[in-house]
């Protein structure tokens, strides 16, 4: 394996790669308001956040809790409006919510009265595709997701994997240009978890998707990235950018623990983490 690549600046380092996701100087504060409703304080919580993720790129974002990982993931999914900054798709700057980005919450949050093929139909039904196409799009998704035998079981009757996993078919139906995840597998037990990291990389070399993931979990990081984006807090800003020197398919998880260049970008990145000054 090559030598890690650290500090590595984003904009010049792959010139050659098509940019899917552009994030260009994006501040946002909170206004914090009291019991009465009235405006009491501001909470900077975003500045000048700058990168790019590019084509069939799996990049994480890490960082302390509280240094607004969510808020920028949903300001990237434009739920949370930016006081400035430009964000952009395939070029083009996006303002509010769009099909070209889509989402996979912690908690998959499915309908109950609706079967697995039914929750991953939703979305293309509030689009209006007609409904031989959206079934059997949405079987061919259960399918990737290894879910094919479950299409016509309800939420209720499937574990917390399952549901995950029909969480990222119905985000993956709308055919998205890139798929934002917010600690998609944070609530799972650890073998589920390694279960389905495992599956994403499988998912993502098949749909050849543009990821941009948010995980507290390091090891989860580094073994699915192919870069990871160090967030400092107060407010949340780039800290550092780390190229995975990994490449080709991966062995597992507690394989990759065992290899001395995994174990020094663990420390690397828990050293920038813990560096963090409470209020800089
Ligand atoms: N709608 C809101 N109004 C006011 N403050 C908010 C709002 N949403 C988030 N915050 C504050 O913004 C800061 C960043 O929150 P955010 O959830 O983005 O952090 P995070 O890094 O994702 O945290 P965690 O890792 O714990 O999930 C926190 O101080 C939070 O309290």
């Amino acid at each position: 394996m090559n030598q890690i690549v650290l500090k590595e600046d984003v904009m010049t380092a792959n010139p050659a790669r098509k940019v899917k996701l552009g994030v260009s100087g994006i501040n946002k504060t909170f206004r914090i308001r009291n019991a009465n409703g009235q405006p009491s304080s501001l909470l900077p919580v975003l500045r000048d956040i700058r990168f790019d993720v590019y084509e069939n790129e799996v990049v994480s974002l890490i960082g302390e809790s509280g240094c607004g990982k969510t808020t920028l993931l949903r300001t990237i999914q434009g739920l949370v409006r930016h006081d400035s900054g430009t964000i952009s798709v395939d070029g083009k700057e996006v303002k509010g919510a769009g099909r070209d980005r889509g989402f996979v919450f912690q908690q998959p949050s499915l309908l109950p009265w609706r079967t697995a093929r039914e929750n991953v139909e939703f979305g293309l039904e509030l689009q209006g595709m007609a409904a031989g196409e959206r079934a059997e799009r949405a079987k061919r998704l259960l399918a990737l997701v290894g879910l094919g035998h479950a299409a016509e079981q309800f939420p209720h009757q499937l574990s917390g994997g399952m549901q995950q996993r029909i969480g990222l078919a119905r985000a993956l139906a709308i055919d998205p240009t890139i798929l934002l995840m917010d600690e998609p597998f944070s609530a799972l037990d650890a073998q589920t978890r390694e279960v389905l990291q495992k599956e994403l990389l499988r998912i993502q070399a098949e749909t050849r998707k543009t990821i941009l993931f948010v995980t507290h979990d390091l090891d989860e990081a580094i073994y699915l990235s192919n870069r990871i984006i160090v967030l400092g807090a107060k407010p949340g800003r780039v800290k550092e950018v780390i190229t995975l020197p990994f490449s080709g398919e991966r062995p597992e998880l507690p394989v990759m623990r065992g290899d001395p260049e995994f174990q020094a970008i663990r420390t690397r990145i828990w050293d920038l983490i813990r560096s963090t000054p409470a209020n800089s």
